[in-house]
């Protein structure tokens, strides 16, 4: 049985991503404000806007402490962003669904969800999704480090430097099989169910930009911000 260590560089490598995962908490809780009451199709898509605003502003300073992504050409730090800000989006809207609640709140919160003006079509994949990130029960490193691990990928449109970008992602991806031998000792094949959420992530931001165009509500307004990042308008 191969003892696996963690060593003193991947100690330091884990607790920076996961202080800057902690940082990049949503300003307001949007699971309490969906609890706290019931809005229109128009006032969800209003908060999923918001706050699909602040979360690419909060991935942005996240990426920003990942070690080395600084010395990155400048052209592929924005490719990057663009090509994960949907996928890390989802994956956060994941954790926030998993989160444990008070008895009852996670049924209110799905209900919540499932009538806020999305689509019927997109309802299931995305559910199915979330309801497979909480079967992980991933814990925080886990979430900071493969948050990390979606945004340096290498084979994003129009990054230039694959290889600078894989040295970077090589690394995190050394840390987190660790992480998962450590932490889920009786799953040896956790590490991988955890990589291949990765691939439904990347299906479920397929539908993206028609999950949003065909939200139940007429003329539909984004940011400038999110014009940018999400390919809509
Ligand atoms: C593109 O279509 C959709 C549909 C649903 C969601 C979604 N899934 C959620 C699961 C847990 C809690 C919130 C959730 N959300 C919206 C939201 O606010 N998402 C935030 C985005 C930034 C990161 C934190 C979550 C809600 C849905 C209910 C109406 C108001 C918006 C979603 O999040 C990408 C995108």
């Amino acid at each position: 049985k191969e003892k696996v260590e963690i060593t003193k560089e991947q100690k330091a490598l884990t607790k920076v991503i996961v202080e800057a995962y902690n940082r990049h908490q949503i300003p307001q809780d949007v699971a309490k404000k969906l609890l706290q009451d019931q809005y229109s199709v128009e006032e969800n898509f209003l908060l999923l806007t918001e706050m699909a605003t602040s979360q690419v502003q909060v991935i942005v300073e996240f990426t920003k402490s990942i070690p080395g992504f600084l010395s990155l050409d400048h052209e592929d730090q924005i490719a990057l962003l663009k090509g994960s800000a949907v996928e890390a989006m989802f994956l956060r809207s994941a954790q926030v669904f998993s989160k444990k609640m008070p008895n009852g709140h996670n049924g209110i919160l799905e209900e919540r969800i499932r009538k806020s003006g999305i689509s019927e079509e997109f309802i299931t994949p995305m559910f199915n999704f979330y309801k497979s990130i909480i079967g992980l029960h991933m814990s925080l490193e886990e979430q900071a480090l493969l948050t990390a691990i979606t945004i340096l990928t290498p084979d994003r449109p129009y990054v230039k430097d694959h290889q600078a970008v894989e040295k970077l992602q090589e690394p995190m991806l050394d840390v987190l099989r660790k992480v998962c031998v450590l932490q889920h000792p009786q799953e040896p094949q956790y590490f991988a169910r955890l990589l291949g959420r990765l691939t439904e992530l990347r299906t479920l931001t397929h539908y993206h930009a028609e999950m949003l165009t065909s939200w139940r509500m007429n003329d539909h307004k984004f940011t400038p911000l999110l014009c940018e990042i999400w390919d809509v308008q």
